[in-house]
């Protein structure tokens, strides 16, 4: 049962958060916020994304609003620190706002820079973590098949643990897979399931080694769980650039999964240069405890987005409201 679209819009607020760094191509990020019975929930599909796809986001907001959390395997999740792609003498400001975290993460394959570019900043973190350090790269897809088994190449010596979507498509990915596969380097699969049909086909297929899930574009806590239980990869619990009132999702969807061997990447609020809480869900220790932000109304207040905006996504939500009801 959903809640009622009145009392929707009757609690809706829309933020407009600052980055301290660009990410993915932003400097604020677009978010909408509810008040239900459970506690703030977000909805915040990226603006260029259609009502198709922005409407599991909204059955995850309304899931995460209005329903119980489930049963719950842990009590704090260890995270990885999210480095974007900034150049290598801005990696060490951004590691520090990820505290304790013993894995990072990596932008690679920005647009409009270059595959040196993005060795200058892995050879960066390896540096500064040393070689306890557990590093990951992100390429969202960029490469074509050619290009992803240059970049293996190149990152040889750095020790990764996996890279996460290095080609679009899953053919791509398998692909590449038998190619690199004397290599040693894993491969996760973010996009390929969050933009799925069917998440659980993808999961299936021989493309990949580790699941990158995300709660919000999934429906919610409770799909992840149903997910989860139907595959047998290793599975990582990311973020997508939320407040730490979408963080919060991601971390009870983390806990809500029976096993997890890898960090996850829910450390993003540490992006943020503002949020709706004065006590951001950041890591400490590499840690982050699951729980509810407690939300500040004059931080809701000081970010409202302009009326336009606000107008825009009220829009939005009545639409993918319709198309939840359908
Ligand atoms: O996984 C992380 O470390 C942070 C989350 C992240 O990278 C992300 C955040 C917003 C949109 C897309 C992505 C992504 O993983 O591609
Ligand atoms: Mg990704």
């Amino acid at each position: 049962m959903l809640p009622d679209l009145s009392e929707l819009r009757a609690t809706a607020r829309v933020v407009k958060l600052p980055l301290g760094v660009k990410f993915r191509g932003l400097w604020t990020r677009e978010i909408m916020l509810f008040q239900g019975p459970e506690g703030w929930t977000e909805f915040s599909p990226f603006v260029e994304y259609d009502d198709g796809e922005a409407s599991s986001w909204l059955k995850a907001a309304l899931e995460f609003g209005w329903a119980p959390v489930p049963a719950l395997h842990r009590d704090d999740i260890q995270v990885n620190a999210t480095v974007p792609a900034v150049a290598s003498d801005q990696v060490a400001e951004v590691l520090a706002h990820f505290d304790g975290c013993r894995t990072a993460k990596i932008k690679v394959a920005e647009r409009g820079q270059t595959l040196a570019d993005d060795v200058a900043r892995v050879k960066e973190v390896r540096r500064l973590m040393g070689p306890e350090g557990r590093i990951r790269v992100d390429a969202n897809g960029a490469w074509n098949v050619d290009e992803a088994e240059h970049a293996f190449h190149a990152f040889a010596e750095f020790d990764l643990e996996y890279v996460e979507q290095p080609c679009s498509d899953l053919s791509e990915l398998a692909e590449l897979r038998e190619r690199t596969h004397y290599m040693d380097i894993l491969i996760a699969a973010d996009e390929s399931i969050r933009k799925a049909e069917d998440p659980l086909l993808v999961a299936q297929a021989v493309a990949a080694d580790v699941l990158v899930l995300k709660a919000q574009p999934l429906g919610g806590i409770g799909a992840v769980v149903n997910l989860s239980s139907q595959v047998s990869l290793p599975l990582v619990l990311s973020s997508a650039l939320e407040s730490s009132v979408g963080i919060a999702m991601g971390l009870y969807a983390a806990a809500a999964v029976p096993e997890l061997t890898y960090d996850c990447g829910l450390g993003t609020a540490a992006l943020l240069s503002a949020d709706v809480t004065t006590l951001p869900l950041v890591p400490e220790g590499g840690r982050i405890a699951v729980q509810r932000p407690h939300v500040s109304e004059d931080l809701v207040e000081r970010f409202s987005a302009d009326p336009d905006t606000t107008a825009w996504w009220m829009e939005r939500l009545e639409r993918c409201y319709e198309l939840l009801q359908s």
